[in-house]
């Protein structure tokens, strides 16, 4: 671990097509005792705005059941981009995706899973911020997803009670380049401490960078009531106990949290961090039930009693349904055309993507130039990808907010490594046996009727023109098929490979969500909220705060009739077709410390 200590301290068109608004579940709170309910509803200030979020009950319905996938129409302008175009590029970024892959497998081979992980940070571009803003492919994406991790802050990071007397505390998992500090920066109670991890050395010398930007920043421009202390630390959050970092233990760090009669014995009463965030890390740590625990047992051991776990992930409901889809298509000599998301299965040497006669529909305009936002905060999101030129994917194009008033950091960073971290972690708990997942899955009737026929040989994959989702046929030791019902059991080790539009290619690993839940119960981690990336934006939208940041972060317009014919909330959206269908392989969680 390299220990870095702390820095410099601060001184205290067509008409619009509605998105139907779904209606709220009326909270259940039967599992929980009222006293619990009372700890763990949002704080007075938030509830302003929006009603407490509804602890949810353990036999509810998985989420895609509840609230299946709203299938987003198409604009109904003239297509730009000709199909053969739009193959033509897609096979170019088939090709590069295929040579990236095979260049990960040969490194692995040379060097440990960890070295990789060093080095792919250490080869990551700086672009800046006015390339992510104009040049992004998906800058439309990156802003939702933004705003989806400022809603998350702004909702859930206010402690229940009274604020804690030294200030409230922060302990960030996965803190990458750092790009959350902005958002915790304008959270309803400032943080006096952040400590963020990381196991990217290079990504943790740019969070502090970063860091100290912002205090030079907001010296000269702003006179913030209060600054936020951070600290940074290159360490493997699923591996090493968080307990060898001085300043956690001084928080608080509970080395016993986890299951047993231990999550009582050694609960701590006082001390240990307010919340803990997990931004689009925690399936890493799903490679084994070694990690996966070691990874809990330090979130456990490092939130305090009533703390909060929020985070960001790919849901499994969404895999298990269209894993289930194409391996029973393929049984029945069939492929289905298109998930009910919008994602379309791939077929070996077929486009992904938009199926053929859609382009008409697409309005997609290569000569449209995009506007920037001209906002004046501080630049944080740095794609991974190298310099090489992208081919013209039909994709985006989504103006942004009006009159360059976005006050808000494009900081999503889909940095990912391009292997995540050998078990070699000595903190947490032995392995033990569960393989009890009982995962449901998300109604999968309104799926399209199959009409390909696939190669089983080939890896099961779908995506559209900006992601792709492929599953190799050969799982990693100990070997085993994919599972034709969509289950994934035991839930440790589905490994599959995740790319994306300025983002490498990297493996991940699928975090079955009822498996994920029973675990994290089982370190004293209770669920508060689950959804998945759609839904947030339709519930939360309308939220008057939470709507105006969405409104700067260029998420949608101020009325109707700026977006590309999608609207929530009597909002046009800003993100695109393909940038949804994209972001629906997301949802977000909290739970809290019992
Ligand atoms: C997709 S990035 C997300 C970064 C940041 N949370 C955000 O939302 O922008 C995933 C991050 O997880 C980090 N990561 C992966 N495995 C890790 C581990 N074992 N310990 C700590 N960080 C890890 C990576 O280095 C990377 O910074």
């Amino acid at each position: 671990m390299a220990n870095d200590g702390p820095l410099d301290k601060p001184s205290n068109v067509t008409e619009p097509r509605k998105l139907q608004k779904r209606k709220r579940e009326a909270p259940s709170t039967s599992h929980l005792s009222a006293n619990k309910s009372a700890r763990t509803g949002t704080p007075n200030a938030y509830a302003r705005r929006t009603p407490p979020p509804a602890p949810i009950h353990d036999d509810e319905p998985d989420m895609s059941r509840r609230s299946p996938p709203k299938q987003l129409k198409r604009p109904g302008a003239g297509a730009r981009v000709t199909r053969e175009q739009r193959e033509a590029a897609d096979a170019l970024r088939r090709q590069r995706e295929e040579q990236q892959r095979q260049d990960v497998a040969t490194r692995q081979a040379q060097v440990g899973n960890s070295e990789l992980v060093a080095e792919h940070y250490n080869a990551v571009p700086e672009r800046g911020r006015e390339w992510r803003k104009t040049d992004s492919q998906i800058k439309g994406l990156r802003s939702l997803n933004n705003w989806i991790k400022s809603t998350l802050i702004q909702k859930f990071s206010r402690p229940d009670g009274p604020l804690p007397p030294n200030g409230l505390t922060v302990l960030d998992m996965a803190c990458g380049k750092g790009g959350d500090l902005g958002k915790w920066e304008k959270a309803p109670v400032v943080p006096a401490l952040y400590v963020g991890c990381d196991i990217a050395e290079v990504s943790v010398s740019q969070a502090k960078e970063r860091y100290a930007e912002g205090l030079r920043k907001s010296n000269g421009r702003y006179r913030r009531q209060q600054q936020m202390q951070a600290e940074f630390y290159v360490q493997d959050t699923f591996a090493q106990s968080l307990g060898e970092i001085p300043i956690v233990n001084q928080v608080g760090f509970n080395p016993h949290a986890g299951p047993g009669s231990r999550v009582i014995q050694g609960g701590m009463m006082t001390g240990g961090f307010d919340v803990v965030s997990m931004m689009f890390a925690l399936h890493y740590s799903f490679e084994s039930e070694t990690l996966a625990r070691g990874m809990l047992s330090n979130v456990a051991g490092a939130l305090k009693k009533g703390g909060r776990f929020i985070g960001v992930m790919p849901n499994s409901d969404v895999i298990s349904a269209m894993v289930k889809k194409l391996l029973q298509a393929e049984g029945s000599g069939r492929t289905p055309a298109a998930q009910s998301n919008g994602a379309t299965p791939r077929v070996d040497g077929a486009s992904g993507g938009k199926e053929e006669g859609e382009a008409d529909d697409d309005d997609w305009d290569p000569e449209k130039p995009s506007e920037s936002h001209g906002e004046t905060a501080e630049d944080d999101w740095d794609p991974e990808k190298p310099s090489e030129p992208l081919p013209p994917p039909a994709t985006n194009g989504a103006p942004h907010a009006p009159g360059g008033e976005a006050e808000e950091p494009d900081d999503w960073d889909p940095e990912k490594p391009s292997e995540p971290v050998p078990p070699t972690h000595t903190a947490a708990p032995p392995p033990a046996a569960n393989d009890d997942t009982t995962l449901t899955h998300p109604d999968t009737s309104t799926l399209p009727p199959a009409d390909l026929t696939t190669t089983p040989q080939a890896p099961l994959e779908w995506g559209n023109t900006i992601y792709t989702i492929r599953f190799p046929r050969t799982q990693p030791l100990p070997s085993k098929p994919l599972p034709p019902d969509g289950i994934f059991r035991p839930p440790y080790g589905w490994k599959y490979h995740y790319s994306l539009e300025e983002a490498v290619n990297a493996p991940e690993y699928v975090v079955p969500w009822e498996g994920f839940r029973a675990l994290a119960e089982d370190y004293g981690l209770e669920l508060l909220y689950r959804k998945g990336f759609r839904e947030v934006l339709e519930d939360e939208v309308g939220d008057r705060e939470l709507g105006q940041l969405a409104e700067r972060m260029g998420v949608v317009g101020r009325g109707r009739g700026e977006g590309r014919g999608l609207e929530v909330g009597g909002r046009a959206v800003l993100v695109s077709e393909v940038e949804m269908e994209a972001a629906g392989f997301y949802h977000a969680f909290c739970f809290y410390k019992v």
